[in-house]
């Protein structure tokens, strides 16, 4: 497989930092999973910095931009203050999410369609700053079409409701979800994005998606840091990429 087939692994380590934050001390560490998802061979790291500040921190922003060798992909809504954060840090990604303050978890994909322009002008300084601008959207076609007019160079497809449809065992909706991702990778690819998946993927729910020969890159979480308890981080993020690796083959 060459460098260019390889689907890359981007590792979120948000909920190292909400368990972190629920004694509000200093450990566990987000740092310091990142050092070990790093040694693991990760191909990036992924932190959403939430407007209330519910897992990862100012700080730990701070950190990891002074830590990492390998790039940041940095999750944020589309907020002045956000924007004036990565234009400070300058990350390798930037990518724009919805964001609520009442949900439990990041529910959906960022209406791009209907504020085009809003966006249009936010992610420019972004882009001039030299960080790639990254789009959190559902496997729609519209938001898709809108996320390459206003210059986005990726987009991510949520796979929540794919992942949810699987493990509550409704199989048709599972089957109808993968297929809008199939569809919607293979579109934005052809309209030259490029194609990364995230969201609530985990040991079964990987495979199908890893198969996808536009998809470059998968950002995974809250799984991981769950199954690491159990296994370890290393071991854990090791058998993610035997069975990404497995699925391109
Ligand atoms: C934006 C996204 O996909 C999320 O995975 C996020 O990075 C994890 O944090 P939340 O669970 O707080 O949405
Ligand atoms: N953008 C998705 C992401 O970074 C990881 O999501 P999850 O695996 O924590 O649900």
């Amino acid at each position: 497989m060459t460098s260019d087939e390889k689907l890359r692994l981007g590792i979120n380590i948000d909920h190292v930092a909400t368990v972190r934050n629920a004694r509000g001390g200093d450990t566990p560490d987000p740092l310091r999973a990142a050092q070990i998802a790093q040694e693991a061979g990760c191909d990036g790291i992924t932190a959403h910095l939430r407007e209330d500040r519910r897992h990862i921190s100012d700080a730990d922003i701070d950190g990891l931009m002074d830590m990492l060798t390998v790039p940041l992909n940095f999750e944020m809504a589309a907020t002045e203050e956000m924007q004036a954060i990565a234009l400070r840090h300058k990350p390798h990604a930037v990518c724009i999410v919805p964001e609520k303050r009442e949900e439990r978890t990041t529910e959906g994909g960022l209406e791009v369609a209907r504020e085009e322009n809003r966006l249009a002008h936010f992610i420019a300084p972004l882009r001039e700053a030299g960080s790639r601008v990254s789009i959190f959207i559902a496997a729609d076609k519209r938001q898709i079409e809108a996320a390459h007019r206003i210059g986005a160079e990726v987009v991510e497809l949520h796979s929540g409701a794919y992942c949810d449809a699987h493990h509550e065992g409704r199989i048709n909706d599972r089957d109808r979800e993968l297929e809008a991702m199939r569809e919607m990778s293979s579109f934005a690819h052809d309209l030259g994005l490029e194609v990364h998946v995230g969201h609530g993927l985990t040991y079964e729910t990987v495979q199908p998606v890893a198969a996808f020969p536009e998809v470059k890159e998968l950002n995974i979480g809250h799984f991981l840091i769950g199954e690491a308890i159990f296994r370890g981080l290393n071991p854990a993020i090791a058998e993610m990429r035997r069975l990404m690796d497995e699925a391109r083959a």
